[in-house]
């Protein structure tokens, strides 16, 4: 769980006096004297962000399980219970993909999922609505994946406030070369977004230093060449990887692509990866299940079954 419980203290509150109480993220709360004994307190769940959760799993001696899925795959309203399960078994950060049309860097199992999705009709602005009722009731950060040219059209700076205002604390923009993040980091900065960059198996020393001192969060370990989905055993140059860019930062690195067992959660925890991304697998699992409850019960089992390994 990753929340940071806050225990406010009202000042004295003058008789009959009302006031709203609003956090970041969270409902309206309402409070009156009428019902309240002065200085009294509350305490409100608040959840943190990617690299507070990061710290905190790393003072526990624990490694981050990170599942991806795709938002209106099979349905909004699946994706909402998905968000849920993926939480109350024991995800510390939780991927969403927002469905797009090209999906470059996406394996077969996650472009299908982001076809149904679009054929669905679902679009961005039914993924906030959705958020904005799911959010407060997920305990652990949700960290945005989207391809640009969605976050263009919208207007990075509008795309920035729009997300931190239904409670996502990451993103992950998949296509963005490092010398076009420029505006992004700003503008994500600006409202405490914290944008996490990429590095791969192929990419140079020199930039692969360039890119995790302005990744925010974590840094993405790409576990191999080519496009996203299940593979049969993960590549044992991650565990040089690893070790290469834990030399150059201290920032958290969590490691994603080809993961789909417990066994290999467990290899790349074993060497020294903060975290654990899953997400074909997921994908598979919720969009090909004979239904939406029967996907959902195997979400749960199959993340139980990751968590397993890390704890
Ligand atoms: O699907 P895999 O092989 O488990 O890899 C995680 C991946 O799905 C997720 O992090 C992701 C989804 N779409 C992406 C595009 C680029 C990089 C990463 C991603």
């Amino acid at each position: 769980m990753t929340t940071a419980l806050k225990t406010i203290f009202f000042p004295q509150l003058h008789k009959n006096q009302t006031q709203f109480l609003r956090f970041p993220n969270q409902k309206p709360i309402f409070i009156s004297t009428k019902s309240f004994i002065p200085m009294a307190s509350i305490t409100v769940a608040q959840t943190i962000g990617l690299s507070e959760t990061f710290a905190k799993l790393k003072q526990q001696g624990r490694v981050a399980l990170i599942p991806y899925i795709t938002a209106g795959d099979p349905n909004l309203s699946t994706t909402a219970e998905a968000l849920k399960v993926l939480d109350s078994c024991g995800s510390d950060i939780i991927e969403l993909g927002i469905p797009y049309s090209d999906p470059l860097a996406d394996g077969p199992v996650i472009q299908a999922a982001a076809t149904r999705a679009l054929a669905r009709g679902t679009n961005f602005d039914a993924i906030l609505s959705m958020l904005k009722e799911v959010v407060p009731q997920i305990s652990c950060p949700i960290a945005l994946f989207s391809y640009y040219n969605p976050i263009l059209k919208r207007g990075v700076e509008q795309f920035m406030i729009t997300i931190k205002d239904v409670g996502i604390h990451g993103l992950v923009v998949p296509d963005v070369p490092l010398e076009e993040t420029e505006i992004l980091r700003k503008e994500a900065l600006k409202n405490g977004i914290e944008l996490v960059l990429l590095t791969t198996p192929t990419t140079p020393i020199n930039r692969m230093k360039a890119i995790v001192d302005v990744s925010e969060g974590f840094v993405y370990l790409v576990s191999s060449i080519g496009v996203t989905g299940a593979r049969q055993s993960v590549s044992l140059r991650v565990q040089s990887l690893l070790q290469e860019i834990k030399e150059a930062t201290t920032k958290p690195v969590a490691v994603g692509f080809g993961i789909s067992k417990p066994e290999q959660v467990k290899q790349v925890a074993g060497w020294g990866a903060d975290g654990v991304i899953v997400g074909s697998a997921m994908v598979r699992i919720l969009g090909e299940a004979k239904s939406p409850e029967e996907g959902l019960k195997e979400l749960e089992t199959f993340t139980k079954s990751l968590k397993a390994v890390l704890l």
